[in-house]
């Protein structure tokens, strides 16, 4: 089993309570209840379809739930709430450096941090490089640095290591550890499982839209009987995995 820090348990500071979600006619998610804990790492993991992104459009407020409720309890903040979308997109004609200074200018921060936390997704190198000039996988990283301008207890990283190469990838997922490790709340989806076994303290797995089992993954592989997040991922999902659910259509 890989090594992980267990933060001492705590409060939830974000709790989903049953929480549906419909668009139109068609459910997407029904009767989820994620608990989300300060000082840890909660990964969402689930087939292509299967809620993940509605679930953390809920979870950060940006969308409003057709049912059931989203309790904030976390500590008053200039900023409550990060928000890593899945494809992050800047508004053309400025750089890098500007973007970040004009997000933390709305929450009072100062110049010197924007650039520390360009350099701790890595990107100080491209502090001057116009936003609409980055790759796919800079982007993103703009993106997280982006989420946790004002220090918010809660950040919502939709698929943050997506499109990144192996080593930004393992570096982002140490930089989530390393915020929960100083108090912030990581809510973040991926489909890399190996990643979210070594790193998530929190996993859960959502199928169809509800969630299959979730906790520890470790406790997770023990309750499946099975060593590793990944075969407990296969042995939880349902139907054909070569084939996208597409909620609402029958086949
Ligand atoms: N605005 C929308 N209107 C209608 N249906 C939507 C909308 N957004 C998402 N859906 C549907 O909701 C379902 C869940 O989508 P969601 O993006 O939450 O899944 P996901 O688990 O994040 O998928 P992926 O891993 O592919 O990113 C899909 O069937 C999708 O087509």
């Amino acid at each position: 089993m890989s090594e992980r820090h267990t933060p001492p348990s705590t409060e939830p500071v974000l709790h989903a309570q049953d929480v549906d979600h419909e668009y139109g006619s068609v459910s997407v998610l029904e009767g989820v209840t994620l608990p989300i804990r300060a000082d840890a790492v909660t990964a969402l993991i689930g087939p292509n379809g299967s809620g993940k992104t509605t679930l953390l459009r809920v979870l950060s407020g940006l969308l409003e739930p057709t049912g059931g409720t989203v309790t904030d309890r976390g500590p008053d903040a200039a900023r409550r709430i990060g928000y890593l979308p899945q494809q992050p997109a800047f508004r053309p004609g400025f750089t890098v450096r500007e973007t970040l200074q004009f997000y933390g200018s709305l929450v009072g921060e100062g110049d010197g941090a924007t650039l520390e936390r360009l350099e701790r997704v890595g990107l100080a190198d491209a502090a001057d490089r116009p936003v609409d000039a980055l790759s796919g996988g800079m982007t993103r990283l703009v993106g997280i640095a982006q989420a946790t301008i004002g220090d918010p207890p809660v950040v919502v990283l939709d698929e943050p290591a997506s499109g990144l190469d192996p080593g930004m990838s393992t570096h982002v997922f140490e930089v989530a550890t390393e915020l929960a490790a100083a108090g912030t709340a990581i809510v973040l989806s991926s489909h890399d499982l190996e990643l979210v076994e070594r790193n998530a303290h929190e996993v859960a797995i959502l199928d169809d839209g509800a969630i299959v089992d979730r906790g520890d993954p470790g406790d997770v592989c023990d309750r499946v009987g099975v060593d590793s997040l990944r075969d407990a991922y296969e042995e939880s999902i349902t139907g054909d995995t070569r084939t996208v659910r597409v909620q609402g259509v029958t086949t």
